[in-house]
């Protein structure tokens, strides 16, 4: 597998996990509010319930008198015959109605943190009127039948449970076109956000430091592979560069840079094999320096080596890439020329002897042998074998020239 891909799986992987995170993040933020809304839900429910069993026993009391004051003058809203009386002690009394106990229930929670209201569309006392998120309550629990709705509006959660019309509200509301069953109104409880809010911000800020917590580790892995990743790769190329190196030392000739015996050997079985299989001619070029015992002894060593050095470059840049170039030993080359005929073969040698001699410093002598010219299959060291005896064939007829195995029979 690829660095590259190492990398972008790893970013992959990352990318993954930081949606994992943020979804779950978002999730719980949800689940949180969610939760405060329902809580508040569950308090407005209750609180409606209490109110329900009051204004019950209100009603179910018949008529609820109390003495006239300040804080209950009687209701100009509730027209009824018997709405005010005096008892035998000569007390003003005026009827409470459940919706006059309700209002004046919800006037003494006036400074708690929680609010109710008695409120309708169609009110017989104007202060009850619903306001535009009761009355939008009150429309979709008539639509959809609900009993109740909650909602958190800018910074109020607000709850409205419904009230139908009973029998016993019909002496005050039949006169409006209300039956048994209508939805009259409702009663809403309004809390404060900011008595809700500290609680729900505090779980909100714990979910948020668990969660940055996650992402920070999971980043923090993720940079450590990716630096792992990155090390590795480091260490892999250099490793690679040390066994190029290698393969280039076992590979190559050490002073003239041509093919090793070694890797020409290789070369020389694989070229034989393919020639085999695909019934193609392999040509095989023993090039060795004329006297050059005598450019050492005369020129030294170094010099000596230059020349090799020199010859060895003059044959590659005539050679084509298909080619291959080896040093056999001491002063001596040999030429792979694979698909190639006896006669191109021949044309070529012709050449590498003339540019050779053109250098001006030493002459070659240059031995073939094409495998068209062998019994079949051919082999590596027949080959070599005969192009090594017309060598020897070239050096006994006078050196400088080519001589090809085909000629020695
Ligand atoms: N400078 C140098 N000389 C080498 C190297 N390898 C072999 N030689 C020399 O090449 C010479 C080969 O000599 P011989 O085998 O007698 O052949 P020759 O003098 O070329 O004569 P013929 O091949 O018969 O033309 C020897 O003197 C070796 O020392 C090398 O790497 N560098």
């Amino acid at each position: 597998m690829r660095i590259r891909q190492l990398i972008l799986i790893n970013l992959a992987v990352w990318l993954f996990c930081a949606f994992v995170v943020g979804a779950s993040w978002l999730i719980n933020r949800n689940a949180i509010q969610g939760a405060a809304l329902s809580v508040f839900q569950a308090q407005g429910r209750a609180a409606f319930t209490l109110i329900r069993a009051t204004r019950h026993w209100n009603a179910a009391q018949g008529s609820v008198y109390v003495p006239v004051s300040s804080l209950t003058p009687p209701n100009p809203y509730l027209e009824l015959e018997n709405r005010d009386i005096t008892d035998n002690l000569g007390r003003r009394l005026t009827q409470v109605n459940p919706a006059y106990m309700t209002r004046q229930i919800s006037e003494l929670l006036a400074d708690a943190d929680v609010n109710m209201r008695i409120t309708s569309r169609n009110p017989l006392n104007p202060v009850n009127r619903a306001g535009r998120w009761e009355s939008d309550s009150l429309g979709l629990m008539e639509q959809t039948g609900a009993t109740e709705h909650v909602d958190r509006v800018g910074d109020q959660y607000r709850y409205m449970a419904r009230l139908d019309i009973v029998h016993s509200c019909l002496p005050c509301h039949e006169q409006q076109g209300y039956k048994v069953g209508d939805l009259r109104g409702g009663i809403s409880f309004t809390r404060s956000a900011a008595h809700v809010d500290p609680l729900v911000n505090d779980m909100l800020a714990r979910v948020d430091r668990i969660h940055l917590g996650i992402w920070v580790l999971i980043s923090m892995i993720a940079g450590l592979t990716t630096s792992l990743v990155f090390r590795f790769r480091q260490q892999l190329v250099g490793s690679e560069s040390v066994q190029q190196a290698l393969r280039a030392l076992v590979e190559t000739d050490a002073l003239t840079g041509v093919l090793s015996r070694r890797e020409l050997m290789n070369r020389l079985h694989r070229e034989v094999d393919r020639c085999n299989r695909f019934d193609t001619s392999l040509v095989v070029l023993m090039v060795d320096i004329d006297h050059f015992k005598q450019v050492n002894d005369h020129q030294g060593h170094a010099e000596g080596d230059r020349i090799l050095k020199r010859v060895a470059e003059q044959l590659q840049s005539s050679l084509r890439r298909v080619d291959s170039l080896g040093r056999y030993g001491g002063e001596e080359f040999t030429i792979l020329l694979p698909r190639t005929s006896h006669d191109e073969a021949l044309i070529l040698a012709r050449r590498l002897l003339q540019e050779v001699q053109s250098m001006g410093d030493v002459t070659i002598s240059v031995g073939m042998a094409c495998s068209r010219d062998l019994p079949d299959p051919v082999t590596g060291d027949v080959l070599l074998k005969m192009s090594d005896q017309a060598l020897y064939a070239a050096k006994r007829n006078g050196r400088n020239r080519v001589f090809c195995h085909r000629e020695l029979s």
